[in-house]
């Protein structure tokens, strides 16, 4: 077993696509309602304008703008009403000199007006209009492709589909949308002591926690087609990933990646069809036992049993793969403080320190949370995490620091 040769984390991604090309880019069509959450696998552009005529955006009459140059309470302009616009309605009118033509909010403008002025400072005597105040030319239209030029990219590959980017999209007219496929994946919890729902808990039981922390994580960008719970049985174990690796792309195999007497999880993955394990072991702390290996082209991860530990994994590993393949991520999610402690990290190894953070005399502080990476709790008591890098010793109490958010 290759368990001590660890590899280092900034080669993962590029190992995983080297022995499995064909995890990149899956595409499928989407339609608009469903698409909340869903990455954008193409840029989209624009193919006409928004809007695709010159709408007024206040009730009022179009004219002419600098007919009403030097228009007053006292002195007002004079315009011949030519009718109306009717909402929704193409505007066959076309504006003479002198002339004014009724608009509502969000119809079109009539040919040959270049302005609106908002009824609040018009006055009517039978058909003609008194204007009491000049507009300037464009003065309340929003004007052809103001919002949206047509050839304008409006969104970008990797975008994450939210409520208001799909408001652009159907003004655009556009009810299908091409997004990555979301990855299936099944979750395996391994070991004798871990107990499910339906089971009565016993002394030395523990109830399993990892199949659904990363069942909701992977929601977000992910399809859990299934998790169940395999006891510490080489062959059952076996049967059970098998299986696994013909419903998803992506399996996880929770606990078992260590190197104690039933940890199974590598010599399953070796005896798989086109079974071969590429990492024993990663340089970070917590998650040093995490193994990595494929069957054919479906992907396994061997995450260790400890609940933060794998967790850990899952985020800094798993899901920085899939939003790498997705072309999303978001690099920004960080903000920056002040270390309240003096913090040690293991040389070698690239150390994840959970932290909280609190506000002191308008200063961040960065207060990292200490314990043990079985200790559940170790994630709702804390807020982000610090990373130090491999090559560093530590970091000084006062060190300004980068926090990342879960
Ligand atoms: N001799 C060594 N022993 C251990 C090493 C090592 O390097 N040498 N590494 C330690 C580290 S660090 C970790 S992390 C764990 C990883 O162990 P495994 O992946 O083999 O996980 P298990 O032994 O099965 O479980 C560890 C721990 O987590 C609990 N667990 C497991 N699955 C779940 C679950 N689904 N829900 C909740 N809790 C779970 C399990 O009961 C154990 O307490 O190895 C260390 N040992
Ligand atoms: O590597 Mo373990 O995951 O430190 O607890």
């Amino acid at each position: 077993m290759n368990f001590l040769k660890v590899t280092d984390i900034d080669e993962i991604e590029e190992l995983i696509l080297k022995k499995i090309p064909s995890l990149k880019g899956k595409k499928e069509m989407c339609k608009l309602e469903d698409s909340l959450g869903r990455v954008l696998c193409e840029n989209i552009a624009a193919d006409l304008n928004v809007p695709e005529f010159n709408r007024s955006t206040v009730d009022g009459y179009a004219i002419k703008s600098r007919e009403s140059l030097g228009a007053s309470q006292g002195i007002p302009a004079f315009f011949t009403i030519k009718g109306e616009v009717l909402m929704g309605e193409d505007s066959s009118k076309k504006l003479e000199r002198g002339e004014a033509v009724y608009v509502p909010t969000g119809a079109m403008i009539p040919e040959g007006a270049d302005s609106m002025i908002m009824i609040e400072f018009c006055e009517i005597l039978e058909d003609t209009l008194l204007v009491h105040k000049p507009v300037s030319s464009f003065e309340n239209i929003m004007v052809m492709g103001e919002d949206v030029r047509e050839g304008d990219i409006i969104l970008k590959k990797g975008a994450v589909i939210t409520p208001e980017n799909v408001g652009v999209l159907a003004s655009l007219g556009i009810y299908e949308l091409p997004v990555f496929k979301k990855f299936r994946f099944s979750i395996i919890s391994t070991g004798d002591e871990i107990i499910g729902e339906d089971e009565e808990y016993r002394m030395g039981k523990i109830r399993d926690i990892n199949s659904y922390t990363l069942s909701l994580a992977i929601q977000k960008f992910g399809v859990v087609v299934e998790k169940k719970i395999v006891k510490d049985n080489f062959e059952t174990i076996l049967e059970e990933v098998r299986k696994s690796t013909k419903r998803s792309d992506i399996v996880l195999i929770s606990g078992g990646s260590s190197a104690g007497n039933y940890d199974y999880t590598s010599r399953v993955i070796s005896e798989l069809d086109g079974g071969e394990v590429f990492v024993h072991g990663i340089s970070i702390k917590p998650g040093k036992p995490t193994i990595i290996g494929r069957s054919n082209d479906k992907l396994i991860f061997g995450l260790p049993g400890h609940p933060i530990s794998s967790m850990v994994v899952f985020n800094i590993v798993v899901k920085k793969l899939i939003e790498s393949l997705y072309f999303c991520g978001d690099s920004d999610d960080y903000y920056y403080g002040v270390l309240s402690h003096n913090l040690h990290s293991t040389p070698g190894r690239t150390t994840y320190q959970m932290i909280n953070k609190t506000v002191e005399n308008n200063e961040i502080i960065i207060n990292p949370i200490f314990g043990k990476s079985g200790m559940i709790t170790l994630m709702t008591k804390s807020n982000g995490y610090i990373v130090l890098g491999s090559n560093i010793e530590g970091l000084e109490k006062g060190s300004r620091v980068r926090v990342y958010r879960f």
